[in-house]
């Protein structure tokens, strides 16, 4: 493979990744992922505890080397020039480059002195980033006495400062109070808008379904499914359409005209398997037209990425890597006690 050293164009990718492979020992933490991540956008890495994506974020951020593999980041070969590789990323996460004994400020300067900024540009930047990130009022503190979500923010900050074109986020919000966490979401959309590439490691199927455009679930070293939110959430089935009656006597007559459903007795509902697309739905309802079938309430239910990461996964205890089995794709129910207990 050749090494050249040409910056990536607006239209490349923006990280991109063949046959990653790190063990520790005779344990193999990434066995031969790829990874292609376009400019401007938002990639999930997403997987259970222990599952690699601290790993996967370090070789890619030039911290720790690969065992093999062929990485580009930012146009550059991540072996042939680490140094041009660093100089277009930033990264923040679980490994802080926050120091708690000085103060906010001084954290963002020391980082415009890393930088080469000149005294007066490193102010100015410094105080624009602070500002932006809603930091000015705490700025003279130090840092230790920040709570976590202004801790994650001064160290999204101090970030910026290097201008990266991309951004590795290591788990940027485990740990955070549920208004912290959507305000770094907030922030990421942010950067996105800003043109940046967000590579974003977490555990929360919430979190990749808010901000991602891609989404690869990690397991067992290998990339178990790859897609936007909606087309991992298609790989299992589980969706369908939820009739709810008020009246028991409307309900009983559905139940018997649709065989096919399941119906609950008590909550008067009926469940007609559906994939949702917009085809099945039209059938069903002429279905229920045909039969004349009025519910009082009618409703589409798709999997949601839950379903999708513990099918995926096909591990009851998160806490463990190499627990379960990979060939879970074919394991379509995913029965919610397993989530339950995964929690
Ligand atoms: N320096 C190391 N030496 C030996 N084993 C390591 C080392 N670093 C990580 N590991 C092991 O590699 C596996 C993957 O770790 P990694 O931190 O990448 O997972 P993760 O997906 O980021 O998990 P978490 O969500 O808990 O941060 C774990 O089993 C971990 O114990």
């Amino acid at each position: 493979m050749t090494t050249t050293t040409t910056p990536k164009t607006s239209h490349s990718l923006a990280i991109a990744a063949r046959g990653l492979r790190k063990s520790y020992g005779d344990k193999t933490v990434l066995d031969g992922i790829d990874l292609a991540v376009p400019a401007g956008t938002v990639f999930s890495l997403l997987g259970p505890n222990g599952a690699g994506k601290t790993t996967a974020v370090k070789i890619l951020s030039t911290l720790i080397s690969a065992d093999a593999g062929e990485l580009r980041v930012g146009g550059y070969d991540l072996a042939a020039d680490p140094q041009a590789v660093r100089a277009a990323i930033g990264v923040t996460g679980q490994f802080s480059a926050v120091d708690g004994l000085i103060t906010g400020e001084e954290n963002m300067l020391l980082m415009a002195d890393l930088h080469h900024l000149s005294r007066s540009e490193g102010r100015r930047t410094a105080a624009e980033l602070l500002e932006r990130f809603d930091l000015t009022e705490a700025a003279k503190k130090p840092a230790s006495t920040y709570s976590g979500g202004m801790k994650r923010r001064l160290d999204i900050a101090m970030t910026l400062v290097g201008s990266p074109r991309i951004i590795f986020l290591d788990e940027p919000t485990t740990g955070l109070d549920p208004r912290a966490r959507h305000t770094m979401w907030q922030i990421i959309r942010d950067l996105v808008t800003g043109g940046v590439t967000v590579f974003l490691t977490t555990q929360y199927l919430e979190e990749a379904d808010e901000l991602a455009d891609r989404i690869a679930v990690l397991s067992n070293g290998r990339i178990a499914a790859e897609g936007t939110a909606e087309e991992l959430k298609r790989l299992i089935p589980g969706g369908h359409v939820r009739l709810r009656f008020t009246d028991p006597a409307a309900y009983q007559g559905a139940a018997t005209a649709l065989r096919e459903a399941t119906g609950d007795d008590e909550a008067l509902t009926l469940q007609i398997p559906s994939g949702g697309s917009q085809r099945e739905l039209r059938s069903i309802l002429d279905w229920l037209d045909t039969a004349g079938i009025e519910a009082d309430e009618l409703t589409v239910h798709t999997p949601d990425l839950d379903d999708v990461f513990f099918a995926l996964t096909g591990d009851t205890d998160t806490t463990s890597s190499t627990a379960g089995t990979a060939n879970t794709t074919n394991n379509a129910n995913v029965p919610t006690q397993s989530k339950e207990n995964a929690r």
